[in-house]
């Protein structure tokens, strides 16, 4: 059997060709309702159909919000695995934003469900949470590599709670340990390797501030808290400066509002897409 391309050459080939955007899609009750859906898994069935027609071509990949199917129990699942088909059908990489973490021997079963091929919700990419230490990640971090497969770790999230936790240490932060442990991870890829870290678009100067050097990780950046929660891609080219070709621009409801219409959505993916382009 040939080795499966690394996901950080097919992302950034995906980057290369659509441009360096991710859109969430997060079926929130009150965007379903604007949508003219009700807030049922037929409801998000609809919306997520309709995100992936819309985004074919225009998103280098879509981030379905787990947690927005999983309310619906079994249904809401089936969706989900829906949705990853259609986004596959077309040609859209897909990151399913779960931040699973636990145990190695748990973390055994969540790797196997969203990395392994055999599994019905198998995508491009998960969301990690290493806060029962990195190094319970590692069934999931082998199993990306060897499936062609990524990962995206929380490192500085968006959220305004984030520091209380992530800051701690100073120069010697929390985050900081997770990025070097990732940086080691990626030392072999020529350009981006296989695990990602989430830093948000709203961090500011904390990567400057605790001494992080998001360039030497080698990591494709996930930068959620465009546009909903507050910034912009000038902000997001001021945080990250050297590392900006890493950065993958993500947003969920600044561009989820102009739907249901097809067409609306794709130009404002279009729009924030040429705004992450001409910022950097
Ligand atoms: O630090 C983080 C990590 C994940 N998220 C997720 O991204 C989207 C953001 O949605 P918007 O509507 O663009 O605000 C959402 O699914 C979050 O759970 C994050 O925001 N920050």
């Amino acid at each position: 059997m040939p080795s499966p391309i690394p996901f950080g050459e097919r992302l950034r080939s995906a980057m290369q060709a659509c441009g360096p955007l991710c859109v969430g899609i997060d079926p929130h009750p009150a965007l379903l309702e604007a949508w003219g859906l009700d807030d049922t898994a037929e409801g998000v069935r609809s919306f997520s159909l309709t995100v992936v027609e819309a985004m074919a071509g225009a998103a280098a990949i879509l981030k379905p919000q787990v947690a927005l199917y999983e309310r619906f129990g079994s249904a809401g699942f089936a969706v989900l695995e829906e949705t990853l088909a259609a986004a596959k059908s077309a040609n859209l990489l897909t990151l399913a934003d779960a931040k699973r973490g636990d145990i190695g021997s748990t973390m055994d079963a969540y790797a196997t469900a969203w990395l392994d091929d055999r599994s019905p919700l198998a995508s491009d990419a998960v969301t990690l949470s290493p806060y029962l230490g990195y190094e319970s990640l590692r069934p999931a971090l082998d199993l990306a590599a060897a499936t062609g497969r990524g990962v995206f770790v929380l490192g500085l999230t968006s959220n305004p709670e984030g520091p209380s936790v992530q800051h701690v240490g100073g120069e010697n932060s929390v985050a900081k340990a997770i990025i070097d442990q990732v940086t080691k991870e990626n030392a072999a890829a020529e350009d981006l390797g296989h695990v990602g870290l989430v830093v948000g678009a709203t961090i500011g100067d904390a990567p400057e501030k605790l001494g992080i050097d998001l360039t030497a990780s080698k990591a494709p950046l996930l930068t959620p808290g465009l546009g909903a929660q507050g910034a912009t891609a000038q902000d997001i080219a001021k945080s990250f400066a050297s590392s900006y070709s890493q950065v993958l621009g993500t947003s969920s409801r600044d561009i989820l509002k102009e739907g249901p219409n097809v067409v609306a959505l794709r130009e404002k993916a279009l729009r924030v897409r040429d705004e992450l382009v001409a910022a950097g």
